[in-house]
């Protein structure tokens, strides 16, 4: 469970009043809203990083927490399998090399333990991020816009990888996609400087096919809440 309450202020300007969200344990809740809001922010918060504004109320997380950036904040000049088991040496553990090199096998990366950063893709570079995130194995996941610098087909192959390794974690899914938060997320919420608003998605078990006439839907509806003029 996650639940936020309460104003989020920047500089003694409230960014976000009101604030209350509950995100249901071993669901995915997503938060929406326009740029600048604090969305990032919130997550940071949740995740118990440094961040420029202030939360004027509380934060409940029950567990740790992972979180995988729009950035894939990889180390450059380590490879695949360094790069994958980085907590575990930051923490001073020993590394769960078995483990790092299954997960990068079933994330389509077998073969390409020992290359670097630059000599992989954009779309093998975010799994091999998702891998350094899943290893981590925490019960609450904040994913701030994993996929959204991935072309529309690795993007969608992303998010199923994503939902099939974290079903039934609970997970805050950052995100501009209408139809990712329609695909992946059992619930949503609009952050906007009125506050918070719950949006609908479908109540069927995620991750919804693209074409399933539900999600294509609720993305419209989405996109329709988030528009400027939307009431
Ligand atoms: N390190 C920082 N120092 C000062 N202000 C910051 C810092 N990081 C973010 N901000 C400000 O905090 C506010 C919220 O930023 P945040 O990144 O949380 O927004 P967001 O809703 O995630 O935006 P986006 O959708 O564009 O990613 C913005 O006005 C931003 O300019």
């Amino acid at each position: 469970m996650i639940r936020i309450m309460g104003d989020l202020i920047l500089d003694g300007r409230v960014l976000l009043p009101h604030l209350a969200l509950d995100c249901p344990p071993g669901r995915w809740t997503a938060l929406m809203g326009p740029s600048g809001v604090g969305k990032s922010t919130l997550g940071r918060i949740v995740a118990g990083l440094p961040v420029a504004a202030r939360l004027a109320g509380t934060v409940d997380v029950a567990g740790p927490v992972t979180l995988m950036g729009q950035q894939d904040q990889l180390l450059p000049w380590a490879d695949a399998l360094a790069n994958v088991t980085i907590g575990a040496r930051l923490r001073g553990q020993a590394p769960d090399r078995a483990r790092s090199r299954a997960l990068l096998a079933d994330l389509g990366l077998a073969g390409l333990e020992t290359r670097r950063p630059a000599q992989l893709s954009g779309g093998q570079r975010q799994r091999m991020a998702l891998a350094r995130t899943l290893i981590e194995d925490r019960p609450v996941v904040v994913l701030d816009e994993p996929f959204s610098a991935l072309d529309a087909a690795t993007r969608a192959q992303m998010q199923d990888l994503a939902a099939r390794h974290l079903a039934g974690r609970t997970v805050i899914l950052i995100t501009h996609d209408p139809l990712e938060a329609a695909r992946l997320c059992h619930a949503a919420f609009l952050l906007d400087a009125r506050g918070t608003r719950p949006l609908p998605l479908p109540a069927t078990p995620t991750p919804r096919a693209l074409d399933d006439p539900q999600v294509l839907a609720a993305q419209t509806a989405l996109f329709r809440s988030l528009m400027p003029c939307a009431a």
